[in-house]
């Protein structure tokens, strides 16, 4: 089985998201705390926790340093490395690090899509079940406020949700279906009511949500985000330590072109993106043949033009519609299909890159 890693793509603006001050003082020092940053190495994805994406909102203030550090529960050490790493710098009287991270989760993933209908949910189920397959301990998180489906995907249409006193306040249990924990925000609305949500309301809301589950020991948290660039998905987005996203489009140009739209923003904010699932991709005939019902070439080519890659391309295919309606999502359903093959492999480049303990032997060979 394919298991490569997935190449890291840093983004330029990673840390000026925060406005550099025109002091030049202050600009020197900002620039010696990036490049000293840059020195701390991330052990599992060896790769520096600056172009990973897991130092924000840096901002230095007279004497002062001030950084947001996003990690999973395994890299919670790397604060006391970044602590000493910055009391060597001379001028500096203290650093303060906010750490953003979700208990018991080693890392934390975003399932993006320009815009809506391009198949966002059954990719972050079927991914879900890949994984939890593959044996991870996998959470689901529903954060699509314009259509929570996650719930109807994987047979839960009805469940309640219930919420326990904790030593840190009320939270939310997840549920499970098979396997996989999960919690949607459409368990929390009425049934067939929208979600009206807005402004400070909607972020007060998605911060909670995303703070108040229990979800346990989990070495993956898939989100399922709204579609496009609003409030929404920036609030998800600047809230969770979110250490990659996957960027899911068809082959039309229209849905391309707000896929393009959709990387730049995580570019902006600084997630790194690991790649683009290309969905309904092409039909098989009885003949076997490919058939590109809704064009060809558009992901790869998105995928040469974005410089990320293309993690996978995933066949129109009617199991998955069935698949979804009965609850049971294709990659257990099914779990040899082309379709369920794809979403196999993808699960195996994760691991490969975030969780290589549940790399197969035999790929190591
Ligand atoms: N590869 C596929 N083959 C056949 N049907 C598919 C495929 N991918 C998705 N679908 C169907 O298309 C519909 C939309 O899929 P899905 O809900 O996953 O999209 P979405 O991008 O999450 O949409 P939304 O933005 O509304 O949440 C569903 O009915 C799903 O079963």
């Amino acid at each position: 089985m394919h298991s490569d890693r997935l190449p890291w793509h840093a983004s330029p603006t990673t840390l000026t998201h925060a406005p550099i001050p025109a002091d030049p003082v202050a600009e020197a020092r900002h620039r010696d705390v990036a490049q000293l940053l840059k020195q701390v190495i991330e052990p599992t994805l060896k790769n520096d926790i600056v172009s990973l994406g897991m130092v924000r909102n840096l901002r230095v203030v007279d004497n002062y340093i001030y950084l947001r550090l996003y990690v999973g529960s395994h890299q919670l050490h790397l604060q006391e490395q970044i602590q000493s790493l910055l009391s060597s710098l001379p001028w500096c009287k203290k650093t303060y690090i906010q750490i953003c991270t979700i208990p018991g989760v080693r890392t934390t993933l975003a399932i993006s899509s320009g815009k809506g209908g391009v198949g966002k949910s059954t990719t972050a189920v079927n991914l879900a079940a890949a994984l939890s397959v593959g044996g991870a301990k996998v959470g689901l998180l529903d954060a699509d406020i314009y259509g929570p489906n996650v719930p109807q995907m994987l047979g839960l249409r009805q469940a309640d949700v219930q919420a326990i006193d904790t030593s840190n306040g009320q939270r939310f249990l997840p549920l499970t279906a098979h396997g996989i924990k999960v919690m949607s925000v459409g368990l929390l609305a009425e049934p067939d009511r929208p979600l009206a949500w807005r402004g400070p309301v909607l972020h007060k809301i998605l911060t909670q949500f995303i703070h108040q589950v229990e979800w346990g020991e989990l070495d993956y948290l898939l989100i399922d985000l709204p579609p496009g660039t609003g409030d929404a998905q920036i609030t998800i987005v600047q809230e969770s330590p979110i250490c990659g996203v996957i960027l899911v489009t068809t082959p039309q140009q229209v849905a391309v072109a707000d896929v393009r739209r959709n990387l730049h923003m995580f570019r902006k904010v600084g997630i790194p993106v690991l790649g683009i699932v290309e969905n309904m991709s092409y039909l098989r005939d009885r003949f076997g043949e490919a058939i590109p019902i809704f064009g060809s070439g558009g992901g790869k080519q998105l995928a040469a033009e974005l410089h990320t890659p293309l993690l996978g391309q995933v066949p129109i295919d009617p199991q998955i519609c069935t698949g979804g309606d009965a609850g049971k999502p294709l990659t257990l359903a099914d779990s040899i299909s082309l379709t369920s093959r794809t979403f196999q492999q993808i699960a195996a480049a994760l691991n490969a890159t975030f969780c290589p303990v549940l790399v197969p032997l035999s790929s190591h060979l």
